[in-house]
């Protein structure tokens, strides 16, 4: 596990490190590894670049993940090619973007569930699929079908605007009985996404992620659910609720997500709003940066040392030097949030967005099964006398998610293609002595 955050902080130290003092590890013994798990309908990303009248032409609306038929998947599929418009074909699925990505932060491993075509030809998107993920992503536990896998026809508009529409092939046919219960629940998280419950006729996929849900529930494994898209929500923004207050720890989302679910505009309110139904909020606002909002117990609080900020809740990041917390871990629970800007103020040049929210989550991921790793190889620490989900405080996870989103702006896909590096050439040696 390569720890998150800054490198070199005081409370930043490898626990492989063969120092007495820090290192209570049995020499002899091996490091126990943390871990995370997600559910995806394995797709690959098919991008082009569009108009709105080749989004008439197909009957799509625009900016929305939608799931199209045979006979549009051919017609679709047959233009972009004659018509030479695909820019590029690469693994993608929301979770399955957020397992690479964490692995590659982490430089540890993930697993994904999910389906993947039994039988496989070279270069065909299964293929493409299982080149394009990072090696420490444990596939091993890919259900097996007889047929293809997802198409997601990722369609980018002038404004830059993604239109999904989804060729779904057998992605759906992930079954109940393929979760396996100990994985699920030796895990330090579930990340499921809002995608997971857009099923039809015998596709299993829901029952599946209800499956694991309810392992992971049962466990006390913290639930991470990302919302996908607003569209989705708006269908129903109660049942959505009510899910994520029943099942649900840790909830991400984008601006429109959050207005969606919550009925609040304010990306802050919204997250606040969200804290009555889980533990841990993030909220991406794209050019505006990102929200986090948490838990800290009242005696573990730490006040800023940035300025205090405005906003709909005044000085709203008081205590967002503090490490979060499940709610019911509170003897005395106050509210935290932090807002992070864009890092660097964002790219000169964005190349691409579409994945920056993935990429984010995955960073907080990485965060929260650091703090499992590290509460597993070195349990005296004092650092887990506070019951914290977050080995860093919000402060430093937003900051953290920001700078792990700048990277897939400035790249073509949303996977990162290497970690980040050790120490930011932009940043002054005063900030790495702190
Ligand atoms: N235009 C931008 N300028 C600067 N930073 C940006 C911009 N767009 C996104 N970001 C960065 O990326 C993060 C996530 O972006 P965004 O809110 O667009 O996620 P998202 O809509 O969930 O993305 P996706 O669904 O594609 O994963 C932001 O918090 C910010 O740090
Ligand atoms: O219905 C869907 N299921 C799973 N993933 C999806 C769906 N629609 C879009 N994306 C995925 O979202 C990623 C960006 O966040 C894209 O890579 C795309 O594959």
């Amino acid at each position: 596990m390569k720890f998150p955050g800054r490198r070199r902080h005081k409370h930043y130290f490898p626990v492989e490190d063969k120092d007495p003092l820090t290192n209570q590890i049995n020499p002899e013994s091996r490091l126990k590894r943390s871990y995370i798990v997600g559910i995806d309908q394995i797709v690959v990303d098919i991008e082009a670049k569009v108009d709105q009248a080749f989004l008439d032409e197909f009957g799509l609306q625009r900016g929305m993940s939608q799931v199209i038929d045979s006979d549009v998947t051919n017609a679709l599929y047959d233009r972009l090619k004659l018509n030479d418009m695909v820019d590029y074909e690469f693994a993608g699925g929301t979770v399955g973007n957020t397992m690479h990505n964490y692995s590659v932060l982490a430089d540890d491993r993930s697993v994904l569930l999910g389906v993947m075509s039994e039988n496989i030809k070279i270069g065909s998107y299964a293929y493409r699929f299982l080149c394009n993920t990072s090696s420490r992503v444990d596939l091993n536990y890919l259900q097996p079908v007889d047929g293809p896998i997802g198409r997601c026809f990722t369609l980018i508009d002038e404004s830059g605007e993604r239109t999904f529409a989804i060729s779904a092939g057998l992605m759906n046919h992930l079954r109940p009985e393929s979760i396996d219960k100990n994985l699920i629940q030796e895990s330090s998280a579930l990340v499921i996404s809002a995608y997971l419950m857009r099923t039809q006729g015998n596709e299993t996929m829901t029952e599946a992620t209800m499956q694991a849900v309810k392992y992971a529930n049962e466990a006390g494994v913290p639930v991470v659910l990302t919302l996908g898209t607003k569209f989705l929500i708006e269908q129903d923004p109660t049942w959505w609720a009510n899910f994520v207050n029943d099942h649900v720890d840790i909830l991400a989302m984008n601006e429109e997500e959050g207005l969606a679910i919550t009925g609040f505009e304010d990306p802050l309110l919204a997250a606040d709003k969200a804290l009555e139904w889980v533990d841990f909020v993030i909220c991406t606002a794209g050019e505006k940066g990102m929200f986090m909002a948490g838990y800290v117990d009242d005696q573990h609080k730490r006040a800023t040392e940035y300025p205090l900020l405005p906003g709909a809740i005044a000085d709203f990041n008081r205590y967002e030097f503090s490490r979060a917390m499940r709610k019911q871990d509170c003897q005395q629970p106050v509210r935290a949030y932090s807002h992070t800007a864009p890092f660097m103020g964002g790219p000169d040049s964005i190349k691409n967005t579409n994945g920056a929210g993935d990429c984010a989550l995955a960073a907080v991921l990485h965060d929260i099964s650091a703090n499992e790793y590290h509460k597993l190889n070195v349990p005296n620490s004092a650092k887990h006398g506070q019951q914290a989900i977050t080995y860093s405080s919000l402060a430093q996870i937003s900051k953290y998610a920001n700078r792990a989103s700048y990277e897939v702006l400035v790249q073509h896909s949303p996977r990162l293609t290497r970690g980040l590096p050790e120490r930011e050439d932009c940043l002054e040696q005063a900030y790495w002595e702190q």
